[in-house]
């Protein structure tokens, strides 16, 4: 980024953060206590979402309560009011009495992909909210586990995971800003949790001299190979390999991207002391993640957005966002040999990039 657009960033940071609060002092405290505490606010984004509304509304265009009601299979009176509620959000308008038009939000609701995001918070993250995953599902099993059992919930989480796109540094184009990659010349790099190879493609294209190898579970990477461009065969494999397995393989480099995130500290460590066996002196860990910011640190709206993320994690998979001390701690109770070298968060990227060497000498490794 120039420094003209981080001074811009910083600029629009400052307005965001003055009017929310001048917004916040001219409230009423109890009234302002019940805007922020609104659980109904799911209620409508997600009626909008699950009969698909958005699609309904012509783009430019308008269309009444009524004909919606008619196509969606539901009252008038109530597609009025579920509307209207959203409509108090600015999500959708009502330009002229009864008629429906779209507003900068709800026009990125047409987006399949962030109608599955939407879907998938209302419909899964909203009952863990209120209890956890595994009580909200009645089952001890993990979100993984579960959604893996079910195609049409494991493909909405799928799918709506690309709205993370919208988040500065998630996006997987991104990946290419956030790590000085060719300092790694012709690395040898696993990728733990991979997924389908979105991230080992986008890294082998933009950094000729890198070989992947990428790890997940079994189902998460069935027929993945051919997703693999033609021009990088060869450069891209996968294994399927369970992350608290003892790592077999040896590589120059260990990426794991958003995955301490979903894992709690008893698990976080196992997965960590699991790398332990194949770990050559000077190996590397580069743990993608997020990095949270002590109060007053970073602008309150996207402290705020690191928080809920934070909550997320916690109730569908209880993990959670750690603080820089946290991650200390974390890498020192699983071995004194990860030494952690610095911590790089590019621009506005939301995601950090933990540097971690194991530090062993070649006569003793584990
Ligand atoms: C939050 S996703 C991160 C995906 C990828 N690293 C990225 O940034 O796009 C976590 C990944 O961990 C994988 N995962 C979860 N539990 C696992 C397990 N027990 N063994 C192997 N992989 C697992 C999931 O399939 C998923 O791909």
């Amino acid at each position: 980024m120039t420094p003209r657009i981080v001074e811009l960033a910083a600029k629009i940071s400052e307005v965001l953060d003055a009017t929310a609060e001048l917004h916040e002092l001219l409230m009423d405290p109890i009234p302002l206590t019940f805007k922020s505490i609104a659980g109904t606010n799911a209620i409508s984004i997600d009626a909008i979402c699950r009969f698909h509304i958005a699609d309904i509304v012509p783009p430019g265009g308008q269309v009444s309560f009524g004909e919606i009601a008619e196509k969606i299979g539901l009252e008038e009176q109530l597609v009025r009011r579920l509307l209207r509620h959203a409509m108090s959000m600015h999500i959708l308008k009502e330009p002229e009495s009864g008629m429906v038009a779209h507003t900068k939000m709800s026009k990125y609701f047409t987006l399949p992909y962030v109608n599955d995001w939407i879907s998938f918070g209302a419909q899964e993250g909203w009952p863990a909210a209120t209890k956890g995953f595994c009580l909200a599902n009645n089952t001890d099993k993990s979100i993984f586990e579960v959604l893996g059992a079910d195609h049409a919930r494991a493909m909405r989480l799928a799918s709506g995971v690309k709205a993370h796109d919208h988040f500065p540094g998630f996006a997987n184009a991104e990946v290419s800003k956030l790590y000085d990659w060719t300092s790694l010349g012709n690395a040898f790099i696993v990728h733990v949790g991979g997924s389908r190879g979105e991230i080992a493609i986008e890294l082998a294209k933009s950094f000729g001299e890198v070989k992947l190898l990428v790890q997940d579970m079994e189902k998460a990477i069935a027929g993945a190979e051919a997703s693999v461009p033609d021009e990088l065969q060869g450069r891209i494999e996968f294994k399927a390999h369970k992350i608290f397995d003892t790592q077999s393989v040896q590589a120059d480099v260990y990426l794991f991207r958003l995955v301490f995130q979903i894992w709690p500290d008893k698990y976080a460590l196992q997965i960590l002391k699991a790398q332990i066996p194949a770990l050559q002196p000077g190996a590397k860990l580069l743990l993608q993640d997020l990095v949270m910011p002590e109060p007053g640190e970073i602008p309150l709206w996207k402290d705020r957005e690191l928080r809920a993320m934070d909550l997320n994690a916690g109730a569908s998979f209880n993990g959670r966002n750690r603080y820089m001390h946290e991650w200390k701690a974390l890498l020192k109770a699983a071995d004194e040999r990860f030494v952690l070298q610095r911590a790089i968060s590019p621009g506005r990227s939301l995601l950090s990039t933990l540097e971690i060497i194991w530090d062993a000498p070649s006569s003793t490794k584990a």
